[in-house]
């Protein structure tokens, strides 16, 4: 989408950075508590949630739907569940998890519920889904696209039952279908057959959420998920702070040898960002975790890694940003469903970084980056949260990269800039 707003002169830090940070919650918790407590048979409060583009998009197509979402004293939510219903038109923007998460919501809904969003939308994956549910006995108007825009002729009831997909392109497919499956009138059995499914920390958290609110999930076969119909009872949703969002703000400290701490950072989580310890170990920081939270301190090196991010994907563009900027080669692969994330991220942070001086080379399900001096220019940020957030981490090492479309951080952290300004200052 075009941009006309000024570049961000991305910060350089003047020394390393020393600062505790306190981020909102995560995109991927918050988003599934949302279709959880929109199934609820009581009201549900959600505590701490995310508010930011991806969130808003969510509350917005419950509210279509007819659940009404409210505040709840200073930060929390408090989601009513009424039956869904139609007629109602639900923009997804560019937000995986509504894109997902929200059409077998509507197949349960009594009446039609349009679906579109960003351009982008139309462009990534969702046919696998689509065809799961009309499977599972929903009425689906897709053009035969297997893409947005679509229509759902929802019938206020879903048989459900047994389906088998191809969920390597997204493992948001299989959440999508868990998520709502307990309320299909005869459960769900979902089997995946194909190459591996990508982001198992993700799957590991629908299966942990639900269960958490009384749902039966047995996942006693590999790439066999069942969920017993049953009812949802949640009357408080609890959501930790953003793991993924921590990568830029470690990257900081590890980039500019300095320490920084993430508040509250969970003992113990099903969020992919926790891998971000060993990972940025591994390219040169030491990590302690403690009651105050994790904190990472940079020992003034920067390792290079070869890493299979297939669980954890969505930390590429941090990684990749970090790379750039290693003293050793880097080979990061396992990834090849990343080219229809927000972007083609593969190609865009090869094109970005080369364009700063870098050397940097896709592959098949990946990309290798190898040590180069970085000069600064604009970093492209393709309407991707992730690739302004790595524009950001090159910028504190290499002056004068200026980020395109700061903005699009809205995404998952609105307040990112701010935040930002504060660690480096
Ligand atoms: O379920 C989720 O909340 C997510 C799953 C992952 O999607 P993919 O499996 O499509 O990569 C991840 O990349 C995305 O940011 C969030
Ligand atoms: C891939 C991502 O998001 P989405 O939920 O839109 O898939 C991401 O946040 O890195």
């Amino acid at each position: 989408m075009p941009n006309s707003a000024p570049h961000w002169p991305a910060p350089t830090a003047s020394g390393p950075v020393d600062a505790v940070v306190d981020l909102p919650g995560s995109k991927s918790m918050t988003n599934r508590a949302f279709v959880l407590a929109a199934l609820s048979e009581t009201p549900v409060v959600i505590r701490r949630p995310l508010r930011s583009r991806d969130t808003d998009l969510m509350t917005g197509a419950l509210r279509a739907l007819g659940i009404d979402v409210a505040p709840h004293g200073k930060e929390d939510l408090l989601v009513s569940p009424a039956a869904p219903h139609g007629p109602a038109t639900v923009d997804v923007g560019n937000a995986g998890t509504v894109m997902r998460f929200v059409p077998p919501l509507a197949a349960l809904a009594d009446g039609d519920v349009r679906f579109d969003g960003d351009p982008r939308a139309r462009e990534r994956p969702v046919g696998p889904l689509i065809q799961a549910l009309a499977t599972l006995g929903a009425d689906i108007d897709d053009g035969g696209r297997g893409a947005f825009p679509l229509v759902i002729h929802g019938r206020g009831a879903l048989r459900g039952g047994s389906v088998t997909l191809d969920a390597s392109g997204s493992s948001q497919f299989v959440s999508a279908l868990l998520l709502s499956g307990a309320r299909f009138t005869d459960g769900v059995e979902v089997r995946h057959e194909g190459a591996p499914v990508p982001s198992q920390p993700h799957l590991d958290m629908t299966v942990q959420m639900l269960r958490e609110v009384g749902v039966q999930v047995d996942t006693g076969t590999a790439d066999v998920w069942r969920v017993a119909p049953g009812p949802i009872s949640a009357e408080e949703i609890v959501v930790e702070p953003d793991l993924s969002n921590a990568a830029p703000f470690l990257a900081a400290a590890l980039v500019t040898g300095g320490r920084i701490t993430i508040r509250d950072w969970p003992r113990a989580t099903t969020q992919p960002g926790d891998a971000l310890r060993g990972l940025f170990t591994e390219m040169g920081g030491q990590v302690t975790l403690d009651e105050t939270g994790l904190t990472l301190r940079g020992t003034g090196r920067i390792r290079g890694i070869t890493a299979d991010l297939r669980d954890v994907g969505e930390l590429t563009p941090t990684i990749a940003a970090v790379a750039a900027l290693a003293e050793t080669p880097s080979r990061l692969t396992g990834i090849a469903h990343l080219r229809r994330h927000e972007t083609d991220r593969i190609a865009a942070l090869v094109r970005e970084i080369t364009a700063l001086g870098g050397d940097a080379e896709e592959l098949p399900d990946g990309l290798a980056i190898r040590p180069r001096p970085l000069h600064g220019g604009v970093f492209h940020s393709y309407d991707d949260h992730r690739m302004a957030t790595s524009g950001a981490v090159i910028g504190l090492a290499v002056p004068g990269v200026e980020v395109e479309n700061i903005a699009t951080t809205g995404k998952t952290l609105p307040d990112f800039p701010e935040m930002w300004a504060g660690v480096t200052a």
